[in-house]
């Protein structure tokens, strides 16, 4: 039965859908450093280009299933994503499997939701057309609809090394994501299946219902393998200028800057460039005030164009309140290789009164320098010669370069 529901300008109000961004998997079969979706195409995760589609469609709510863990990352993707739409978006942790993340993203559905569609973030340049085709088809009274691509290649029926039978390629499809549905009957064949299926058209075929079908689209195909990311990789880099060279040209090094000040007036000891300095004034802050080790995040960072310090260790990620460098500096390195880099080298100056570097200075680089995987740190210090707030002895400033290579 179709959703009494049209288009009209304020007259009558079109159905809430509701997006479920699944982005649980591991991605085994990619062989990454990270789950599959905070893996980057370009200064960008797969989880951000995926956002990027689903936030260009007519979603009321955007619900994004991450791994277990994963949460406060892909708040952050989807936050900084939503632009002026933040208040759309949920977060809910997945399952074992994609039926269970499915699962865990339906019961996070405001309930004031009609239509549901579940989107593998790993298709992740889906132009935002498919979706608007996929919620057209329910609009005009489907149950459920799915993109599909017609089969390219002779298909055969095999028992082991043996070919049994050709397969009449006219009669077969594949699906793609996002696959859409009426809440009641999404909500209903999930809460009935007693087995996993690979695809929620399965799920809902299971419990009776037809599912239609709309045209699919080749850009969204689905990134499963190596050869898939390069694909992927190279769909969304710039287009190198003709005249530049005839061959490809390699991803060009990054630099970034960040700065961070932090006034005396913490508790305990102070902590700077990730050692313990006993007897000395501490740094007042969230974490330990290590205004050397924010400032190389904040460098890190920029490179890589994955925001600032705020974006992934802000009042939001509580795990880091009282936090030493080698955890800030730790969890920088792995988001700057899940982006596609590797550190080139960091250079931080000290601007303070206290401590004195000169005889801990090689115990300071050694220490940043293992908390970023053994990637070349140095370290400077200087005094401002009495002006300003670090000249008076009321704090430490720190100012970082960093240089980021292509993975
Ligand atoms: N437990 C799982 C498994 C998969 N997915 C999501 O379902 C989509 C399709 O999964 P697929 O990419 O085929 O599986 P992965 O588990 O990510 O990869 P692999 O099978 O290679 O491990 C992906 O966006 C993936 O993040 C999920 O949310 N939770
Ligand atoms: C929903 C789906 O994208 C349909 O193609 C699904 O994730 C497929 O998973 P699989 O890797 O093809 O089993």
């Amino acid at each position: 039965m179709p959703l009494d529901l049209a288009r009209g300008p304020g007259l009558i109000p079109v159905p809430r859908v509701a997006v479920i961004v699944v982005a649980a998997g591991s991605g085994t079969r990619l062989g990454g450093r990270a789950p599959k979706a905070f893996v980057g195409l370009d200064a960008h995760t797969i989880l951000r280009h995926a956002l990027r589609g689903v936030f260009a469609a007519p979603a009321a709510q955007v619900v994004v299933v991450a791994p277990a863990g994963r949460e406060g990352d892909a708040l952050t993707e989807a936050l900084e994503t939503a632009g002026d739409r933040r208040d759309l978006v949920s977060i809910a942790t997945g399952g074992s499997t994609r039926q269970e993340s499915v699962q865990a993203g339906l019961h996070a559905v405001w309930p004031d939701v009609e239509i549901v569609l579940v989107h593998d973030a790993a298709r992740a340049l889906t132009p935002p057309a498919v979706f608007e085709r996929v919620i057209g088809a329910i609009e005009a009274g489907a149950a459920g609809a799915i993109p599909v691509l017609p089969v390219i290649d002779t298909i055969k029926r095999v028992d082991g090394p043996a070919i049994v039978a050709a397969v009449d390629r006219a009669e077969l499809a594949a699906a793609q994501t996002p696959q859409g549905f009426r809440r009641d009957v999404l909500d209903a064949a999930y809460a009935a299946a007693d087995e996993d299926f690979t695809d929620d058209a399965a799920v809902v075929a299971s419990a009776g219902h037809p599912v239609a079908a709309v045209a699919g689209d080749p850009l969204a195909f689905k990134i499963t393998t190596p050869a898939d990311l390069e694909r992927a990789r190279g769909l969304v880099a710039p287009v190198a200028p003709v005249t530049a060279t005839l061959d490809r040209v390699p991803p060009a090094p990054r630099v970034g800057v960040g700065t961070d000040v932090h006034a005396f007036g913490g508790e305990g000891d102070l902590w700077l460039a990730g050692l313990e300095w006993q007897g000395e004034g501490a740094l007042a802050g969230h974490s330990d005030g290590d205004a050397v080790a924010h400032a190389i995040v904040d460098a890190l960072l920029s490179a890589a164009g994955l925001g600032d310090i705020g974006t992934h260790f802000g009042t939001d990620h509580p795990e880091y309140a009282g936090a030493h460098a080698d955890a800030f500096l730790a969890r920088t390195l792995a988001l700057v290789g899940e982006a596609g880099w590797r550190i080139g080298n960091v250079a931080v100056q000290v601007q303070a009164n206290r401590p004195r570097f000169a005889s801990r200075r090689a115990e300071a680089e050694a220490a940043l320098s293992a908390a970023l995987g053994g990637a070349s740190v140095s370290v400077s210090a200087t005094t401002t010669d009495g002006l300003g707030f670090t000249g008076a002895g009321e704090g430490v400033s720190a100012f970082a370069v960093a240089l980021l290579l292509p993975a």
